[in-house]
């Protein structure tokens, strides 16, 4: 594979702005270091130095939620989360953490190395990082308000470390689907969802965003995890059944998390 191609494997196109990772990227002949190589995570002030452009005009979290921070170890990595209580997408849910440890768990029989995912309503990015760490090539997507967290959380966890750099992008469910991700130059082979089913308004727009990344003849598979609390978070389950070939990979009864996997009915 070219060290420095944008072409993803999985799908054998152009991704915009995606770019490999390397600690040898050969720019003009040159053997040249890149940003990040080390392993440690950068720190606080490193990223937020690198951010004061980007941050000058949008959102971030203006009340932090205890030591503001959660640590985690996954795919050989700590991995530290900056969350906040503004919103939901700030926090990081169980549905996050159970797909974080299943796929950490099970790569033979969710092998993410050089394949495209995505992953829909990513809050403060977790779940896309260790996906990320397993080798994914990750494209992390949510409402814009909370993207600039997102940001923030997956570069400070991901530069140096990952095989490809993460990217982060705008998608509210339902919402300029065939304009901004059309198939089939958007294709994916993996769509994560973690807790993305709760007491909201967007139930149907979220169905109609998971099939239209996972369509028949497209081979991706949705790997959706969720704490089950309400009794619209069943209904949506049955909407789900209908709509897919659907397996119940795991349940977690304390946590009260199941994870199913789903691919399109052909
Ligand atoms: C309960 S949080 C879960 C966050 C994360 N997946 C986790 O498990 O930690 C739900 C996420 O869905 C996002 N979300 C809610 N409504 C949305 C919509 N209409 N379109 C896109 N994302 C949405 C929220 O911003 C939030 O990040």
């Amino acid at each position: 594979m070219e060290q420095s191609s944008s072409v993803c494997p999985a799908v054998g196109l152009e991704l915009p702005g995606r770019q490999k990772e390397s600690k040898d990227m050969k720019q003009d002949g040159e053997t040249q270091a890149v940003e990040g190589t080390s392993d440690e995570a950068l720190t606080d002030e490193q990223v937020m130095a690198g951010e004061a452009q980007d941050r000058r005009n949008i959102w971030e979290p203006s009340f932090y939620y205890s030591l503001g921070k959660e640590s985690f170890h996954f795919a050989g990595h700590d991995i530290s989360i900056r969350e906040s209580m503004d919103t939901f997408g700030a926090l990081i849910w169980p549905g996050a953490i159970a797909l974080c440890e299943f796929l950490e768990n099970n790569q033979q029989q969710m092998n993410l190395m050089d394949k495209a995912v995505i992953e829909i309503g990513a809050g403060t990015g977790l779940l896309s990082i260790v996906a990320s760490l397993l080798g994914a090539w990750v494209t992390a997507t949510d409402l814009p308000d909370v993207l600039s967290n997102l940001t923030f959380n997956i570069r400070q966890n991901t530069r140096g470390r990952s095989r490809y750099a993460p990217q982060v992008a705008a998608l509210s469910w339902g919402q300029d689907l065939d304009r901004d991700f059309p198939c089939p130059s958007f294709h994916y082979s993996y769509v994560l969802a973690a807790d993305v089913v709760y007491h909201h308004q967007f139930l149907d727009e979220l169905l109609d965003t998971m099939r239209h990344f996972c369509r028949p003849g497209s081979g991706t598979t949705i790997l959706w995890a969720n704490k089950i609390r309400f009794q619209s978070d069943l209904r949506f389950t049955e909407g789900f059944r209908s709509s897919f070939n659907t397996v119940l990979l795991t349940e977690l009864p304390q946590q009260g998390v199941r994870i199913y996997k789903a691919t399109a009915k052909e």
